[in-house]
């Protein structure tokens, strides 16, 4: 294990910002800290890097606690939202900043700035100033200036969040790729719940300072332990039941999700029926309020009978026709892929 924290504990005042965090992260691997604004993932990050100090609790780096390190001597790379790179500098003396800090040779300097600009895939720009680049250049330069010194452990504070959709999207990829090539462990700071799934190996969700769910990306979705989580990835139909009845209807619910109060189940695991006669066992009659055709796929908006509920369901775009002609509708709800949340 590359990372630990334990227990650790942030107040601002009367604000919990981080209660009694605790979790591990393993040698090399990508960790996503992905949460609401003002649930403490920046604040988490920062204890981390030694720029705020927890009152409570340790994190610890290959076993040595870094409680008495200052933030300076803690080998972290860090990369903040905004570029922040010197713009009286070129893309390569940035790049080398931290090494010139160290007093290495300037051969040395040189080397290892040419290696980091190549490494980012921008050789060709080395001796322009951050004006002279785009968003995505200069964090790219930032990217590389944070590795160029080796560092034990990557922290990126949204590092992606400045940009527009299209340079982020494959900013997202590189990074990752970096990432990997290097074999550096990482956290990353999101509130975009799809940059946690394409880039981490597990994503720590977090809510009012405290962990609400930590997992892979497939964990989150397929087996989500709250509402919170269930809702913050992905999209999710939440139905309150009672006695094993939503809306007058009897749910299949295995016996180990007997006596639920609320279930959750995803917009494409509800199965239309069309023209099902509205008797028919273990379906639920609905009607058709609004159809979102996106071209590959479509979004149904259903009233479940006289409930006042409604459900979405999620079906390939090339169905849609056949559903909005027919003359009855009923969904039915597999028992596996209910979802039962707190
Ligand atoms: N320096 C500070 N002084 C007072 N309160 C703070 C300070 N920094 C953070 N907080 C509070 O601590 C809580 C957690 O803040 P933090 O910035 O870690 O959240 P976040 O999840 O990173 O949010 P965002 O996505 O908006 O950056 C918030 O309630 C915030 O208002």
């Amino acid at each position: 294990m590359a990372l630990a924290l334990s227990h650790v504990t942030k107040r601002f005042g009367s604000t919990i910002a981080l209660n009694d965090i605790s979790l591990t992260v393993e040698r090399g691997e990508f960790i996503c800290f992905l949460g609401p604004s003002g649930c403490g993932k920046t604040t988490l990050l920062r204890i981390i890097a030694g720029l705020e100090l927890a009152e409570e609790g340790t994190v610890m780096l290959e076993g040595r606690d870094l409680s008495e390190t200052p933030a300076r001597h803690r080998n972290f790379g860090v990369v903040f939202q905004s570029y922040s790179l010197f713009p009286n500098m070129t893309a390569l003396r940035n790049i080398g900043y931290g090494l010139e800090c160290r007093r290495k040779p300037r051969a040395e300097i040189d080397a290892r700035a040419a290696e980091m600009l190549k490494l980012v895939e921008l050789s060709e720009h080395g001796n322009k100033l951050p004006s002279q680049l785009s968003g995505g250049q200069q964090q790219r330069i930032a990217l590389a200036r944070a590795l160029a010194t080796d560092p034990e452990v990557l922290l990126l504070d949204e590092p992606l969040s400045a940009l527009d959709a299209k340079v982020r999207e494959s900013l997202r990829l590189e990074i990752r790729e970096v990432q990997k090539r290097l074999g550096i462990t990482t956290i990353m700071v999101t509130h975009d719940q799809e940059e946690a799934l394409t880039m981490a190996d597990r994503i720590v969700v977090m809510d009012t300072g405290t962990i609400a769910q930590l997992g892979t990306a497939r964990e989150l979705y397929e087996q989500p332990t709250s509402r919170f989580v269930a809702e913050f990835i992905g999209r999710m139909n939440i139905l309150p039941v009672e006695n094993n009845l939503f809306a007058g209807q009897q749910l299949a619910l295995p016996s180990d999700k007997q006596g639920a109060t609320m279930i959750g189940i995803r917009p494409e695991d509800v199965r239309i029926h069309a023209g099902a006669a509205p008797s028919d066992p273990g379906l639920i009659p609905v009607k058709l309020r609004n159809t979102i055709y996106l071209g590959h796929l479509a979004h149904l908006v259903l009233d479940v009978g006289d409930s006042g509920k409604e459900i979405v369901a999620e079906i390939p775009g090339h169905a849609c026709k056949a559903i909005v002609d027919a003359p009855h509708l009923a969904i039915e709800m597999r028992p596996e892929t209910i979802k039962v949340l707190q």
